[in-house]
């Protein structure tokens, strides 16, 4: 009898786009791109402009950015937030002065969904990402029509010409990309289909293991000048953020540990090494930036 071992990589990564493969056939049956497109032709000439430059976002000279992220549960952590509220979050991470948000869209197994980014939009003028699976150039256009600046490719899992491509069919249509990865050769190919933004991913999917050394190990393989470096998952504490800053890292995207957090202005607070918010009554300020960058 032969015996066939699937990883936990297979599964959990093979049954989220075995989904997503379903799920864009059916959304497609719904709205199909001709719409989406009529629609983005006015969406993207009506003034005033729409682009928040995610990229620009992400480059503060001798600071690390914080991307934070709007997640209610996740394949490796089950429910972070029983009590999920994705407005309150984006209000909140706004006060709490991030510098870009990103939104998990996918409902199946994240508990997000994609109206999501057009309710942030309207809450934030922070620009925002959208966290899925992206798998079809479909899913790109919808992206930019729900109200995204910037869209997560996965070079893991576009192959072939599909990155460079998904890249420039993102930048045509007004956002930027963030190219995640996990080895060198993801990183390599990200170069190569022209990525600005790359992502080094610290969460492995076989075993949901994190470790942030995974960023300190792979940044180097990043030889491109003026690619913008972001490291993703698994990031805690203020001495995890100032650790990755001193390996060069642009900025970190951090999830749970600012929704498991009961305020996520304080989590915010915490990151940033600031021990109390000042209270805007209180002292006056007008909101708490300035006061200890990331
Ligand atoms: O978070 C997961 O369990 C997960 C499982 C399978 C595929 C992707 C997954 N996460 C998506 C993300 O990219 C993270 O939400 C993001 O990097 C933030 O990570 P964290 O701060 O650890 O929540």
């Amino acid at each position: 009898m032969s015996i066939m071992t699937v990883s936990v990589d297979d599964s959990i990564l093979e049954r989220i786009l075995q989904h997503k493969r379903e799920e864009v056939v059916a959304t497609r049956r719904r709205l199909p791109l001709r719409e989406i497109k009529e629609r983005l032709k006015d969406m993207l000439s009506s003034p005033p402009p729409q682009r928040r430059d995610f990229a620009a976002a992400l480059r503060l000279p001798g600071q690390v950015a914080l991307i934070a992220e709007v997640k209610r549960q996740s394949p490796s952590r089950g429910i972070i937030q029983a009590d999920f509220n994705p407005a309150a979050t984006v209000q909140a991470y706004q006060d709490a002065g991030v510098d870009a948000i990103s939104i998990l869209t996918d409902r199946r197994f994240f508990g997000g969904a994609p109206e999501y980014l057009g309710a942030a939009r309207s809450i934030t003028n922070l620009p925002l990402l959208r966290k899925d699976f992206i798998i079809t150039e479909y899913q790109i256009y919808e992206t930019r029509m729900l109200g995204a600046d910037a869209v997560l490719l996965l070079a893991g899992v576009l192959k072939g010409n599909a990155l460079g491509e998904f890249i420039g069919l993102a930048r045509s249509l007004g956002m930027e990309a963030l190219v995640e990865t996990r080895t060198p050769e993801e990183i390599r190919q990200a170069l190569d289909s022209g990525a600005l933004i790359i992502g080094i991913n610290n969460r492995d999917l076989r075993t949901f293991q994190v470790d942030i050394g995974v960023t300190a190990d792979l940044i180097k393989y990043i030889d491109q000048p003026g690619t913008i470096v972001v490291s993703e998952s698994g990031i805690k504490t203020r001495a995890d953020v100032q650790q990755l800053g001193n390996c060069g890292v642009d900025a970190v995207l951090v999830g749970e540990a600012l929704m498991a957090s009961g305020d996520q202005r304080q989590g915010v607070a915490r990151l940033r090494g600031v021990t109390a918010l000042p209270r805007k009554e209180q002292c006056g300020l007008e909101d708490s930036r300035g006061v200890a960058g990331v």
